[in-house]
């Protein structure tokens, strides 16, 4: 049976931060703000750090009922009892993640521009396959780039789809339009605790704009 459900919406990503409080708060403004899902991604080699804002997120996720899942590491998804994983293709496979949190655990991946690697992650039951990035990001400039076209092919897969890189409230009409059933996204959601929240408001405001496209 599976456990938590990915709902459609802004999925929003936190950046990195030797603040915890800033962290915190970032977060209930998204939320407020109507993020349905938050990932915490810190690539630091701060462990410490990475195990008590990852519990602090947890905490406010459990309270504000809003899907909380971990950029790369399993052992710190279970250890603060996030919803689940996301995995790129150098993090580890589906199988194993599974295994180690539970079957209820929630694990997304990574697919970039690659309609094979999507549908070989479908088949291996990720709950979500992610594309992108669809526009320049600053938060990850190398980041390979995908179109349109990519999302519209993925409907066929039955999964819930995301898309992420450089995405503002301004072009991500056009790619939950395309079939996008979530927006990930860093930058369009920093500053001030104020400015975060009227920006997911407006995120979230496009999912209210536009039906969700039916799997073809
Ligand atoms: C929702 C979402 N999509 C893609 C990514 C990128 O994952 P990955 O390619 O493993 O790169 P890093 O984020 O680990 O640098 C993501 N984190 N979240
Ligand atoms: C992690 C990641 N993977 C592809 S683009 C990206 C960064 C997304 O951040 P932003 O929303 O600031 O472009
Ligand atoms: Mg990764």
């Amino acid at each position: 049976m599976k456990g938590p459900k990915l709902r459609r919406g802004l999925y929003a990503i936190s950046r990195e931060t030797a603040d915890d409080r800033e962290l915190v708060d970032w977060a209930g403004a998204v939320i407020e703000g109507g993020a349905v899902c938050l990932q915490y991604r810190d690539k630091s080699a701060d462990a410490d750090r990475r195990a008590r804002q990852a519990a602090a997120l947890a905490a406010v996720c459990r309270t504000r009922q809003v899907t909380l899942l971990i950029n790369d590491d399993v052992d710190l998804a279970r250890h603060c009892g996030a919803d689940g994983v996301h995995l790129g293709e150098d993090d580890g496979d589906i199988a194993d993640a599974r295994r180690r949190l539970g079957e209820s655990a929630l694990v997304g991946v990574s697919c970039y521009n690659r309609a094979d690697r999507a549908q070989d992650m479908a088949r291996a039951g990720a709950d979500y396959l992610a594309f992108g990035a669809f526009f320049p990001s600053s938060s990850k400039p190398g980041a390979r780039r995908a179109d349109t076209a990519m999302l519209s092919a993925a409907r066929t897969l039955g999964r819930p789809l995301v898309a992420i890189g450089g995405i503002t409230p301004d072009n991500g009409g056009a790619l939950v339009a395309a079939g996008a059933d979530l927006l990930a996204v860093i930058g369009g959601l920093a500053g001030t605790p104020d400015q975060a929240l009227l920006a997911a408001r407006r995120y979230a405001a496009l999912f209210e704009a536009l039906p969700s496209v039916p799997s073809s």
